[in-house]
């Protein structure tokens, strides 16, 4: 690294100094040449457990119902939970090609490092590099066949794993999934910035786990007190594209495998979003 031999002009000097200015696009790796995919949406979160493959899984489902070809690629590599929502059993196959993804009873196509690990149950022990290109190879190896909405349940945070992946896979777009108990205003600051610096647009703001609904009386209850996620969103200028009550049939149905069986009416907002993306 040397600025003194830096020309200022970083489309041809090749010093890489402290000045050179990072295009997002040289980043971007290439999909498998066999694949052909019309949109790309990434599914982020501030920290897990809050519900982003469920929600990845839930936008994958409804948009499939509507009749697009949807598919998921799992870059949860160290929590991958989306093959369990789908209860899928068969590992991932692969060709001279490349690899094919698993599909669901329904019709979605899916990778997950779960559909390629002997024990699903063996944890990823693997250092962040090693994640990093896993996801990568998720993209460029995989043979996602004629999808019109790859969903991409991203690692959570905006650690370094999550932005290789944000520079490697050209997202047309991110939904953000937060939690009333969580440090909202930080945690969408974080993921506006990574969005500006990769140029991704960001369709909006789920908030999950909002409130619950008495079954007796069916009054709304804030489990976890009163959402500040409207005020945190007009500060970013971002959109909130539906609150998501606890659930616990939704719960049932992505714990035994059915959540294609799930309804998840206040999410139809979100995947209009997603389809207008
Ligand atoms: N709205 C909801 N109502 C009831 N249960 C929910 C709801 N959203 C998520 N869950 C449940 O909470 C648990 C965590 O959800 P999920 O796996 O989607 O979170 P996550 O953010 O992807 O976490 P991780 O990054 O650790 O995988 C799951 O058991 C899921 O079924």
């Amino acid at each position: 690294m040397s600025e003194e031999n830096c020309t200022h002009n970083c489309d041809s000097c090749g010093e890489n100094c402290s000045s050179r200015k990072v295009n997002p696009a040289d980043f971007i790796e290439k999909p498998n040449a066999m694949s052909k995919i019309k949109k790309v949406i990434g599914v982020v979160s501030g920290k897990g457990g809050v519900g982003k493959s469920m929600v990845t899984s839930m936008l994958a489902v409804l948009l499939n119902r509507r009749g697009s070809h949807t598919a998921i690629l799992d870059a949860d590599v160290t929590g991958p939970s989306i093959p369990k929502a789908f209860g899928l059993k068969q590992k991932a196959m692969g060709s001279e090609f490349g690899l094919l993804p698993v599909k669901t009873n329904t019709g979605i196509d899916v990778m997950s490092v779960n559909l390629l690990l002997e024990d699903e149950t063996a944890p990823v022990v693997w250092r962040g590099p090693v994640i990093a290109n896993t996801v990568k190879q998720f993209w460029t190896d995989v043979i996602w066949t004629d999808v019109d909405y790859l969903f991409v349940d991203m690692p959570p945070g905006t650690g370094d794993v999550p932005l290789t992946v944000f520079q490697s896979i050209p997202l047309d777009g991110i939904v953000i999934v937060t939690s009333p108990q969580e440090l909202v205003s930080m945690i969408v600051a974080k993921a506006v910035n990574m969005a500006k610096m990769m140029n991704v647009p960001i369709i909006g703001i789920v908030e999950n786990m909002s409130y619950v609904k008495c079954p007796d009386c069916g009054k709304i209850i804030s489990i976890f007190g009163e959402s500040h996620v409207e005020e945190i969103a007009a500060k970013f200028g971002l959109k909130v594209l539906c609150r998501c009550p606890v659930d616990p049939e939704l719960a049932k149905n992505c714990d035994v495998g059915l959540v294609e069986l799930a309804n998840a009416p206040w999410l139809e907002a979100a995947a209009d979003a997603v389809e207008k993306q």
